[in-house]
């Protein structure tokens, strides 16, 4: 197929050997000038940061600008050193003869031009590297594929793009999938890399797609959701850095053990601020280490959830029954009859704002018609004339009550204020308390509020589905933030006098700095005002746009994906289109895959409310994970409940059949570590997948594997459940007792192999699958 090193023979190849030998050379110094510059970069980089966080005897200015160098540059530095591995991995030659050097990141020559050395893959310029085919050549003549170690180039891989060329050049790759090929066959590591090098028309289609709107990109295992989602975010942060580096990308996945995973990815892009994060992690200040059973997963996943807290929440705004007693400390006994505190709640919610928002003016009405009471008894003619008051002595009496604890009291009895966190605790402690929910839902979901050991309080943890519930609430509820954000405002005075104070200071020493052999240099005080120094000095302090979105329950996202996004639920979809108000998403899912008692079952339904129809739909269907013998044999599972059903095509077979043995219950564990110590032998990483139930018998034999919630995907050894097996992948996978997966959780585990797949059982197989084995 590929030629990477030349062939010696007779004297026509060993001209050639000689031409490969000497254009391997070639690209070499090429890689070696760029590696240089990103040296240089890096240096250049270091030097500034170091500079940065030296301290500074004078000028006060000069340090604030230090500051934000020190940090901006460290950032440099953590990106330029993700992407030195795989640098440059392409190159293209146009017909008009230029030729580019296609990279992780666009590099330019220190001239005066600044002439561009390497070109990043994002750019207009190295589309063709990756649509350019035989019949649309997009004015390519060649496609050149550099594979390196290190800082060596190890192998070459030419496609000629131009017809017209008949003779084969000494690193001729006619069909163009060795790269690809060599690639999908690899070793996994137990950690997602980038497919820069390889990416495919199609996928690159999506990633570049315009990000206005919602789009959705479906496809079965193994099609690169995945991969064409950090891509994209890649893609986009390139594309719209300024906006997006400012409002952040989120990327939502389903577990940490995922994240973990493909943590790597964007870093290897030359990207670093994206917020990555479970559901579970998107109510900030919660991380839900709590689980539901699948039914409760459903009932508190359900869209009604938002109607039967709202009504929750609406019986927390009681009434007198008749009459609520008030003992005030000074006036003796008033009262709140219902009618009156009816009128109050009537006002307070017509004000139309969230319940903590709404409290002072119901709080208002109560005070008014208690002070009006109390002026009554107090300032009454006893022959029924005018009240003897006058309305300074009535706004006395109201200050008074205003101020009164007993009446604060009653008025937190009627109109409560109530954090997320206290009113999710109280419902899910009582769900049927307001009759909203069905009896046997109810049941399903309540819990108690916490364990008291001795006198120690531990709340019970919360869950991933609650998570939504809390964000849910917290729109309800609202937040009275008026202390904080005079706090805020205090603080930005504070900061911007203080900015003044150093432009005096740095005015009164201007004389100084002249007299300074840098004196050329311009003094703070001509390009900045104190509010702007103001601005430069928060900053100084902050972290990026991606870390305090992860602080902030009202931050709006510039872009969020979403993988595995048929797993979220109705009311996760609610609390993730709040995060995106712009509507600027990318969801990649599978429903075919759906395991989520409170997943769902269509685009359609899920985005109806938010976006009626107004979204894109792209389909990928190469499988570029699992070798067809596999996927035949995995496809017939869903293939059993749906004839109808279409698995995506594997690009790749390879000879090797799925096996599968049959063992007496006693000996499966044994079994299992045989067969895991073969496949770990065979390199790379090998996944056991079994039921919880058994990883306690089966563990013992399987020495040095990583198991628990969140098991080393590094490890030589990984043993699973099937749930957690979603959306990773390894080189052998052996499913354990495969009939007692869920149906959705067997398809998953099956296509998570990129070269072998074993079943060991003790009871007989899932009909499909026993069936599929034998055909
Ligand atoms: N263009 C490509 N070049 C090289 N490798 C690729 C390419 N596209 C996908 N892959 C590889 O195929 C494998 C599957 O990709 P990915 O995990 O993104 O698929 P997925 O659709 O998310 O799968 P699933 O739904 O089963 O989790 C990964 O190893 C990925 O790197």
């Amino acid at each position: 197929m590929s030629n990477e090193t030349g062939t010696a023979g007779n004297g026509q190849e060993g001209r050639q050997d000689e031409r490969g030998r000497e254009e391997l050379r070639t690209e070499q110094e090429y890689v070696d000038l760029l590696h240089a510059c990103l040296d240089a970069l890096r240096d250049r980089a270091e030097g500034a940061a170091d500079d940065a966080l030296r301290p500074v005897g004078k000028g006060h200015q000069a340090q604030l600008e230090r500051s934000i160098a020190a940090f901006e540059y460290s950032r440099t530095l953590a990106e330029l050193d993700g992407i030195e591995e795989g640098l440059c991995f392409g190159r293209i030659d146009q017909r008009d003869g230029v030729t580019h050097h296609i990279g992780r990141i666009g590099l330019r020559a220190d001239d005066s031009e600044r002439t561009p050395l390497l070109i990043d893959w994002r750019a207009p310029v190295a589309r063709p590297f990756y649509l350019a085919t035989g019949l649309h050549p997009m004015g390519l003549r060649r496609r050149r594929h550099l594979t390196t170690r290190g800082r060596t180039v190890t192998a070459l891989h030419d496609e000629t793009l131009d017809l017209r060329e008949t003779a084969p050049g000494a690193f001729e790759n006619p069909s163009g999938d060795a790269v690809l090929l060599g690639a999908l066959n690899a070793e996994r590591t137990g950690r997602m890399g980038d497919i820069v090098r390889t990416i495919q028309a199609e996928q690159d289609e999506i990633i570049r797609a315009p990000h206005r709107g919602v789009l959705v990109v479906e496809g079965g295992p193994g099609t690169g959701k995945t991969a064409v989602a950090l891509h994209r975010a890649a893609y986009l942060l390139y594309a719209d850095r300024e906006r997006l580096h400012r409002s952040a990308v989120l990327i939502v996945g389903p577990g940490g053990a995922f994240l973990n995973y493909i943590g790597e990815v964007l870093p290897s892009l030359g990207e670093t601020g994206v917020w990555l994060a479970t559901p579970g992690e998107l109510y900030p200040g919660i991380k839900a280490t709590g689980t539901d059973t699948p039914r409760a997963t459903a009932v508190k996943g359900d869209a009604r959830m938002a109607d039967v807290l709202a009504r929750t929440l609406a019986d927390r705004q009681a009434l007198p029954d008749p009459v609520l007693e008030i003992a005030h400390e000074d006036h003796g006994t008033l009262t709140l009859d219902r009618e009156t505190a009816a009128g109050a709640r009537e006002r307070a919610r017509g004000a139309l704002v969230p319940h903590n928002l709404a409290r002072p003016h119901f709080a208002f009405r109560v005070i008014d018609a208690l002070t009006a009471q109390l002026a009554d008894r107090l300032g009454a003619d006893p022959f029924g004339g005018p009240n003897f008051l006058d309305p300074t002595d009535v706004a006395e009496l109201g200050k008074e009550i205003a101020t009164s604890p007993a009446v604060q009291a009653a008025i937190d009895t009627l109109w409560p204020r109530l954090t997320p966190e206290k009113f999710l605790a109280d419902f899910l402690a009582e769900p049927d308390a307001g009759g909203h929910l069905p009896a046997e839902d109810a049941d399903a979901i309540r819990r108690a509020p916490g364990t008291w050991s001795g006198s120690v309080f531990t709340p019970a943890p919360w869950t991933p589905a609650d998570v939504a519930l809390l964000d849910e609430a917290a729109e309800l509820l609202g937040e009275d933030d008026s202390m904080r954000r005079a706090a805020e405002a205090r603080k930005r005075r504070e900061e911007a006098e203080y900015a003044q104070g150093v432009l005096d200071v740095a005015a009164a020493s201007r004389t100084y700095e002249f007299e300074d052999e840098e004196s050329e240099v311009l003094g703070a005080q001509d390009i900045v005002d104190a509010e702007r120094l103001a601005e430069r000095h928060e900053e100084r302090d902050r972290r990026s746009a991606a870390e305090r979105a992860a602080e902030d329950r009202t931050w709006a996202f510039g872009h969020i994906i979403v993988d595995e996004a048929q797993e979220l639920s109705a009311m996760m979809w609610r609390l993730l289109m709040r995060r995106g108000p712009n509507r600027s998403m990318t969801l990649v899912g599978d429903p075919a895959q759906t395991a989520d008692p409170a997943g769902m079952r269509s685009w359609d339904s899920v985005l109806a409310p938010y976006v009626g129809d107004r979204y894109a739909y792209r389909r990928l269907d190469v499988n570029y994970r699992t070798p067809a013998e596999i996927m035949d044999v995995a496809a017939a599972v869903p293939r059993a409940a749906d004839p109808g059903f279409a698995a995506p095509r594997s690009v790749r077979s390879t000879g090797v059949r799925p096996w599968a043995g049959a063992y007496g219950a006693e000996e499966l564990p044994r079994a299992v570590g045989e067969a895991a110590g073969r496949a770990a032998e065979a390199g790379g990483r090998v996944a056991v997948v079994a039921p919880r139930t058994l990883h306690h018998v089966l563990l013992p034999h399987l020495p040095g594997a990583s198991a628990g919630e969140s098991p080393d995907l590094t490890r030589p050894v990984v043993l699973l459940t099937p749930r957690q097996s979603k959306g990773l992948e390894f080189d052998e996978v052996l499913a354990v007792e495969p009939q007692r997966y869920e149906e959705s959780d067997l398809y998953v585990a099956l296509t998570r192999p990129t070269q072998r797949l074993g079943l060991l059982h003790s009871e007989p197989l899932p009909e499909p699958l026993a069936i599929a084995l034998k055909a």
